[in-house]
Order: C-alpha cells, then structure tokens, then sequence
C-alpha cells in the first residue's frame, strides 16, 4: 500500500506549493509526487526566454515576463484538468500577481498601464467561477536567512547578482500575501520543521497533515 492509499488521498487531488524564491518549493514537489505517485508541474526556469533579461533590467522587460508566466501556468492548468488532476505544482498561479507583479508595479518597475493590462488579463482568466482552483495550497516559510543561503546554495547566476534587498522585500510581502489569501484551503508548513533532503522519510509526516487538511474541506469540493 503507498502512502496516498494509506492516508486516502483522492487519486484527483490538486496540490499547489507556494512560498518564496529558494524556499524548497521544488524539492517538496517532487518528494510529495514521488510518494504519492502524482504528476508534477513544474516552473520551467531554463527555458524561460525572459527571465535572465527580467534580472538584467526589470523596468524593460517585467510585463513580457509576466504575460509569459500568465500563458505558461494557465497551460499547465489545461494539461492538470485534461489527465483529471493528480497533480503536484511547483508555484500557484497566484503569487505571479499577488507578489511578483504587484512587487514590480509598487516598486516602479512596472509601469501603471502595463501593471492594468496584465491584472485585467489575470483577473479574466484566474479569477472567474470557470477556473478550477487547487484543492490545497501548501505555504512553505522560512527565515529570511535560511532562504538566503539556499538561492546561494543552489547558484542560480542572475539570482546571485540581485541585490539581498530584493529577496527581503519579496519575504515580507509573502507574509502578508499568505495571511490574506483565501481562494483555496492553505496548509502551512516552515522549513525548520522538517528536512527532506537529510531525512526523506519526514514525507510522510507531511502527508498525514495533507490528508487531515483535504478532510477537513472536502466540503468545499465537487
Ligand atoms: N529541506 C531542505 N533542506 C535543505 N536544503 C533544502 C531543502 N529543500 C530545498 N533545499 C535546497 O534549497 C535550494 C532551493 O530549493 P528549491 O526546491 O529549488 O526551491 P524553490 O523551488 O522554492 O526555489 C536547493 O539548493 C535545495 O537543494
Ligand atoms: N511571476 C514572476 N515574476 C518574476 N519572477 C518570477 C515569477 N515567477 C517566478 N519568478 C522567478 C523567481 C526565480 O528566479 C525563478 C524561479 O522561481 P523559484 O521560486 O526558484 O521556483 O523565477
């Protein structure tokens, strides 16, 4: 018996992981994936034609970046509803407008029309009764350091060269983000917590509270 049939776990179920850049966002998709034997999403960084010129020079190219976030999700989103969930995602759909862009835009590096047209297009696609939303959100946290020391561990080169301001400023607006956000169940979890890398076993610690949390509003379900 695997670990979703031994806490069941709907073979449909939709789990969205969000919190900051480096937290471990990636490495909790594919240790929930791999035991639960779900499909993943993940955010493709190295194909992505904007995102070293977004760091290069945020002004120019912050709207480009965002419509190309904005297509690529929605995309995954089709291919998730298409095979009928059983899905683990790396990064919801909503950080790219309640953190990223509104970040850019608060900031001055985005421009108001830019920021009005890109809102306007989330706000049709993401925020209408017709979009399925996940069925949990899990909310990684951690402390501003340790976050830090994992972007530098993992040695993305245009992350490297941002300034540390960037990353706090982006830590503290998570905070208030995840506090505020109510378009799906959230289930939290900090990085102290537990050590995935060291001790993959933990995983399964994670998946209790999962299934607790999915239990607890299958009432919010079809
Ligand atoms: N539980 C953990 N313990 C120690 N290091 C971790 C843990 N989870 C992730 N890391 C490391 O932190 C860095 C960022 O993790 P990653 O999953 O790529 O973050 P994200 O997808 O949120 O940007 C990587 O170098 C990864 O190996
Ligand atoms: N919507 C976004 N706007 C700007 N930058 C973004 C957006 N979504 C992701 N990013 C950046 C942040 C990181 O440098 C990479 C990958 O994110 P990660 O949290 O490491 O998975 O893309």
């Amino acid at each position: 018996m695997n670990l979703r049939e031994k806490y069941h776990i709907p073979t449909n179920t939709v789990i969205t992981i969000a919190g900051t850049v480096g937290v471990g966002k990636s490495t909790m998709t594919k240790a929930l994936s791999d035991a639960l034997n779900f499909r993943t999403s993940y955010e493709k960084v190295d194909t992505n034609p904007y995102l070293d010129k977004f760091y290069d020079d945020f002004e120019k190219w912050s709207f480009h970046l965002q419509v190309y976030f904005l297509a690529e999700r929605f995309k995954e989103q089709k291919r998730i509803f298409e095979y009928g969930g059983g899905f683990i995602q790396d990064r919801s759909i909503y950080e790219d407008t309640g953190i990223f862009a509104k970040m850019h835009f608060d900031k001055g590096t985005m421009n108001p029309t830019d920021y009005e047209t890109y809102t306007n297009l989330f706000d049709a696609m993401v925020m209408t009764p017709y979009f399925p939303h996940p069925d949990l959100l899990i909310y990684l946290e951690g402390s501003i350091d340790n976050v830090i020391s994992r972007i530098a561990e993992r040695g993305r080169t245009m992350e490297q060269q941002t300034p540390k301001e960037y990353w706090v400023e982006m830590h503290n607006r998570y905070e208030e983000w995840i506090n505020n956000f109510n378009s799906c169940p959230v289930l939290r979890l900090n990085i102290n917590d537990y050590d995935l890398v060291k001790n993959p076993e933990q995983i399964e610690v994670i998946i209790e509270r999962i299934a607790y949390m999915l239990k607890q509003t299958s009432h919010l379900r079809k």
